[in-house]
Parts: structure tokens; C-alpha cells; sequence
């Protein structure tokens, strides 16, 4: 059986009154793609920061590649192999799509000479290779979210915990990004995904969890869960549900 590589216990967080993330336990299989979904408010990036370390949790734990991590701070876990994206992007816009990934590669690498040149390397994998030495503020949303991307997998993760990369996408733009995120996964890369775009849920992961204020409503496969009753209430509409699966059986509307 494949081992965790992260397992999260009982985690609890809150803001004043707001019960933000209600004992939440869960653990993502090495070398798995799996998705978090849920309404907006549900939890997922208050869960993600507590993952990461970016929030402490008031209470549960935080295990990953076999060490108690709960609390620690988020270099630390970066360092040992766990990074996370942002849902909004915000590149060092004056400095060159290179110079931006190298950001990511220093956590590893020392020598501005080599922490450039893996740039380039990475900036092949998410299809930026184009663009290496313009500023990144020439870069269109689509851009962004590559170099969002890029400057993650620069860290080398082996968890990559992704924060909603195809928000603010167009349908085309979707589709020649989940390929990406594909390659991410087949490379040995961890992906966790927190993804309202329904279709690269249904087409990417493996293993799904559903979350809604605050609480784990439901896991499963793809199909399981979006034709699960609290999902479909607390999440999807009738519609929808109705639609994905269709998809998913491949019939022709
Ligand atoms: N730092 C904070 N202080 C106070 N309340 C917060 C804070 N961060 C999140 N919240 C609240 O916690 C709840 C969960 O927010 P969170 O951003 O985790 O949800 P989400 O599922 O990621 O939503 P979305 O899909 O819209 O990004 C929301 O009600 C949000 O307003």
C-alpha cells in the first residue's frame, strides 16, 4: 500500500466566532493527484495554511513525510518538500520570468548562476520558455498563473498543494493548462488542488474531498462524489451533478 505522505488529524481552526475549519482529517496518498472542493467559504484555504503553516491550528495535527509538522513555519516545510501556490498572483513584476522562477529554485540553490539556469529547466515543464526574459508584468493571467506554477515546482516540492490555477481562465486556456498540472503529477510530484473548475476535477483526480462550512462532507472518486446527495446540495445544484455525470459516462447531450 502506498504510504501518506501528509495526514492531517482533527484539524480545527477559527476566526472569533467563525468555526473556519472543523475537525478535518485526511491524508493524501505519495505520488497521488487529488482535488478539495467546496463552496466558497468553505474552508479549503484556511485548510491549506494550516497544512502549509501559514495559519497554527487551534487544535490537531499536521504529519508529513513522517515528521509531526503542526505549527511549523512555512520555509520550514517548504525546505522539507511541501509548498503551496496563492490564489491571487503576485509576481515581481519589474523582474523577468527567469529571474521570477529563480526566486522559487534559491530555496535550494546557493549560486544566482544556478538557481537561473534551473529557471529554465522549469520554465520548459509549464510551457514559459517564451517568455524567460520579458518582465512578468507582460504577462497575460494565463502567464501568471504558469509562473504561480513555475516558481512552486522551483522549490522542488514533493507535495505541491495548488490553490485554485485555473481561476480566471478561459475555456481554452483551461484546457491547455490541465495537461500542465498533469505532467506536475506524472513527474513524481504530490498534487493536492483546491479547483472550482469542475471539468479538470472530473479529468485529474484521483481522489476527492468535499468540504462545507468548515467540515468534510464526503471523499471519494470524482464520480462518487458529485453524485453524492450532500454534495450536490451543499456544492454542486442538481444541474451540474446532472451534467458531470453525463460527461463522466461519456454520453452525447
Ligand atoms: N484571516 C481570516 N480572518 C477572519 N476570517 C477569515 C480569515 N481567513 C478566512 N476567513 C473566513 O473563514 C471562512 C473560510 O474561508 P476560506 O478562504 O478558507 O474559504 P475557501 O473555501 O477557500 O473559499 P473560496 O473558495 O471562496 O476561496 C470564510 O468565512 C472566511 O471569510
Amino acid at each position: 500500500m502506498t504510504e501518506a505522505l501528509l495526514a492531517v488529524g482533527g484539524l480545527s481552526r477559527s476566526f472569533g466566532g467563525l468555526k473556519a475549519v472543523q475537525d478535518v482529517s485526511l491524508s493524501v496518498k505519495e505520488g497521488s493527484l487529488s482535488a478539495l472542493i467546496g463552496p466558497n467559504g468553505a474552508g479549503k484555504t484556511t485548510l491549506f495554511a494550516l497544512m502549509s503553516g501559514f495559519l497554527k491550528p487551534d487544535a490537531g495535527t499536521v504529519r508529513f513525510a513522517d515528521q509531526d509538522i503542526t505549527g511549523r513555519e512555512p520555509h520550514r516545510n517548504a525546505l522539507l518538500g511541501m509548498t503551496r501556490t496563492f490564489q491571487i498572483v503576485k509576481p515581481f513584476a519589474a523582474q523577468t520570468v527567469r529571474e521570477n522562477i529563480a526566486v522559487g529554485a534559491h530555496l535550494h540553490l546557493r549560486g544566482r548562476r544556478e538557481a537561473l539556469a534551473h529557471a529554465e529547466a522549469i520554465a520548459l515543464r509549464v510551457g514559459l520558455a517564451p517568455q524567460l526574459d520579458k518582465p512578468a508584468s507582460d504577462l497575460t493571467v494565463a502567464g501568471r498563473k504558469r509562473l504561480e506554477l513555475a516558481r512552486a515546482l522551483a522549490t522542488r516540492p514533493r507535495l505541491l498543494l495548488l490553490d485554485e490555477v485555473l481561476a480566471g481562465l478561459n475555456p481554452q486556456e483551461i484546457a491547455e493548462m490541465m495537461p500542465v498540472v498533469r505532467g506536475i503529477a506524472d513527474s513524481g510530484v504530490t498534487v493536492l488542488m483546491i479547483e472550482h473548475v469542475m471539468q479538470a476535477v472530473m479529468h485529474l483526480a484521483e481522489h476527492v474531498w468535499v468540504l462545507a462550512q468548515g467540515q468534510l462532507i464526503a471523499e471519494g472518486s470524482p464520480a462518487q462524489v458529485t453524485s453524492d446527495d450532500k454534495v450536490v446540495e451543499a456544492y454542486l445544484g442538481h444541474g451540474t451533478a446532472a451534467r458531470l455525470r453525463k460527461a463522466a459516462s461519456g454520453a452525447v447531450e
